[in-house]
């Protein structure tokens, strides 16, 4: 009979060995919430930004040339002058006070944030943490821990609305690497893409809205700007095209817009292959030039935080190649963040995946 006051007597009729001083502790079972991004330099200096690139460009879900053909380029040409173009930008948008990318200040906000509503809920029955694909803090160091913790089941977030091979799939890859390294390997779920959530597109639509209402005069033209991969990628299978297509659509719907009002686009472009289009940088120049529009507002609903790619990109790049070509006004709307309709959304997400797991 289990009696709480006698647990350590009753056990042995479990599991002899439980009672042996060598025994390895039973800690109380917790599930695990691993949020995970992209990942970001530990500093803007030549060799933080190479170890870095050097990482993220020498992923085959990122890059699927062959190593023959690419690590040479790559050693030899790329990162001998990216990280200090690369590290330049960082500068310019780096969180000075606490000498850190704005992705990982914003990571660690969104993690605090799903962390206080979880525990709410939950308790101590939850350890809620995150990590990154790529650099620090690593997914490898995360699971440890949390496995450490006693967390039995981990639910694992790729902190990204849109599925695409370099992006989810690869932070799940290393996520099922982290696992083989464990002697008790906990049960493992992964959540699924969100970019046709209603609560998402909702803190879409609410943070546009708000845009707007501050905005001197209204954009002419909502720009949705999604991160680019290869047109290959498309081609051989990733869905990343069609689930960003359909984000623009439910947020124009959801808008009451019609097609004039709102158009997608792909940015950051790297290397000689065609990439989605149609890109960014060109499509704010042609909005200027042919089509005399002088006011729009961009959003970036692939970032689920700011970071290189919006902050210095977007506002700074891109804004200017639309001056540049005549535009006048141009409105940066942030990422979500952690807006809380954002972290409202990732949770009911997160309450999803974990049917069954938690009472
Ligand atoms: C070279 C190929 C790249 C592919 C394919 C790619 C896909 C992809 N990336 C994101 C999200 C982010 N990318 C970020 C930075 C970044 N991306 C690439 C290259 C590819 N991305 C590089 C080389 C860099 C580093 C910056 C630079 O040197 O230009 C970031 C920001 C990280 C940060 O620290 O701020 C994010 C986020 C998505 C969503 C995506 C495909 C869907
Ligand atoms: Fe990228
Ligand atoms: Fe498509």
């Amino acid at each position: 009979m289990f009696d709480a006051q006698t647990q350590t007597e009753e056990r042995p009729a479990v599991c002899p060995v439980h009672a042996q001083p060598d025994h390895p502790p039973i800690k109380p079972a917790r599930v695990g919430i691993l949020v995970a991004n992209l990942g970001t330099p530990d500093a803007t200096d030549y060799w933080s930004m190479r170890r870095y690139l050097n990482e993220f460009l020498s992923d085959k879900r990122v890059i699927d040339y062959s190593a023959w053909i690419w690590q040479p380029l790559l050693q030899l040409v790329i990162l001998s002058k990216r990280p200090f173009s690369s590290g330049a930008a960082y500068k310019s948008i780096w969180n000075e006070e606490e000498n850190e990318s704005p992705l990982m200040t914003i990571t660690k906000a969104q993690t605090a944030a799903i962390k206080a509503k979880m525990v709410e809920r939950y308790g101590d029955d939850v350890r809620v943490d995150f990590c990154m694909r790529y650099g620090n803090p690593s997914t490898k160091s995360k699971v440890r821990e949390m496995v450490e913790a006693g967390c039995t089941k981990i639910l694992f977030f790729p902190l990204y609305p849109h599925y695409a091979g370099a992006t989810s799939a690869t932070a799940n890859d290393q996520f099922f690497r982290a696992l083989m390294e464990e002697k008790w390997q906990p049960i493992a779920r992964v959540v699924e893409p969100y970019f046709d959530d209603p609560a998402y597109i909702e803190a879409l639509a609410q943070s546009i809205e708000r845009a707007y209402e501050n905005a001197e005069t209204r954009p002419q033209k909502l720009v949705c700007s999604y991160h680019g991969v290869p047109e290959r990628y498309l081609r051989e299978g990733d869905p990343y095209h069609c689930q960003c297509q359909k984000t623009t659509r439910l947020l124009k719907e959801r808008l009451g817009w019609d097609d004039t009002e709102i158009v997608t686009t792909f940015q950051s472009r790297f290397g000689p292959e065609e990439w989605l289009k149609p890109y960014t940088v060109e499509e704010v120049a042609r909005l200027a030039e042919e089509d005399g529009i002088k006011n729009i507002a961009v959003c970036a609903p692939a970032f689920s935080a700011d970071c290189i790619e919006t902050l210095e990109e977007i506002n700074e790049e891109i804004k200017e190649s639309f001056e540049e070509a005549g535009g006048e006004h141009f409105t940066y709307i942030p990422c979500l963040n952690d807006d809380p309709a954002h972290i409202d959304a990732l949770c009911g997400t997160i309450e999803r995946n974990l049917k069954g797991w938690l009472a």
